[in-house]
């Protein structure tokens, strides 16, 4: 497993604001940086992204896993790993935690099946994932005040909170930051810049 130092992933429940600060901290960066996101990134990983989130479908936690790494390949192929080849810092708006924290920690798929996944598609991992925390029922508010709700949205309490324990266990390994998602959107972005401050200094621009 290879971990790339301008990998950048942004992980954590819906609502967290991950969507709203990875623009901000694109700004920041030094160099050119690229704003992507999973499910999706690519023509093909967007069309699978439609059928994932789509309400009306019933897909189980494997197929889901299924899906969300096939989308991933061509999220890697395509678009992650040619960046970093060509010298940029790639922002990445979720990435394999949520696999585990969503399909492992929500819908119970068994831990051996999501690592045996993420080995088998992931040849580079992120070099830095900052973790969005904050209280199951904040996030899907702000999230309900964006529109109708997809299909995970739509899951129950209770699957939302086994999603938010995952990622506060996740965040305990190497290469994560926990960061409270709580407060205006300025505190946020200011927890970030020090998270990245002290984890990965030289991805920013030096402050005047
Ligand atoms: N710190 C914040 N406080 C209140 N609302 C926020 C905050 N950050 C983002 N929002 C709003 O909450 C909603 C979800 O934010 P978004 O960035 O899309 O989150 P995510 O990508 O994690 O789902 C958006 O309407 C956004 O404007
Ligand atoms: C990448 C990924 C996303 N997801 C889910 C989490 C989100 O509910 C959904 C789409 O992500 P997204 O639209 O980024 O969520 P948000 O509401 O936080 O902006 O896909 C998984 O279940 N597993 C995964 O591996």
């Amino acid at each position: 497993m290879t971990r790339h130092p301008r990998f950048v992933v942004f992980e954590g429940p819906e609502g967290a604001g991950k969507t709203t600060q990875i623009a901000r901290l694109a700004a920041r960066i030094a160099g050119e940086a690229l704003l992507t996101r999973e499910p999706g990134g690519t023509r093909g990983g967007e069309a699978v992204r439609a059928a994932l989130l789509n309400p009306d479908a019933a897909w189980s936690p494997l197929a889901e896993a299924l899906l969300m790494n096939a989308a991933r390949d061509a999220h890697l192929r395509e678009v992650v790993m040619p960046a970093l080849d060509a010298g940029k810092t790639v922002l990445c708006d979720r990435f394999a935690d949520s696999t585990e924290a969503y399909q492992g920690g929500g819908g119970g798929l068994p831990t051996e099946t999501v690592n045996a996944l993420r080995r088998w598609v992931c040849p580079v991992e992120p070099g830095l994932t900052l973790i969005f925390d904050l209280p199951v029922k904040e996030g899907l508010a702000r999230a309900s005040a964006r529109g109708a709700a997809d299909r995970f949205e739509a899951k129950g309490r209770a699957y939302h909170e086994a999603v938010r324990g995952r990622f506060l266990a996740i965040a305990q390994r190497p290469a994560r930051v926990l960061i409270d998602a709580r407060g205006t959107v300025e505190a946020v972005e200011s927890r970030i810049q020090e998270a990245v401050s002290a984890h990965a200094p030289r991805l920013l621009t030096p402050l005047p």
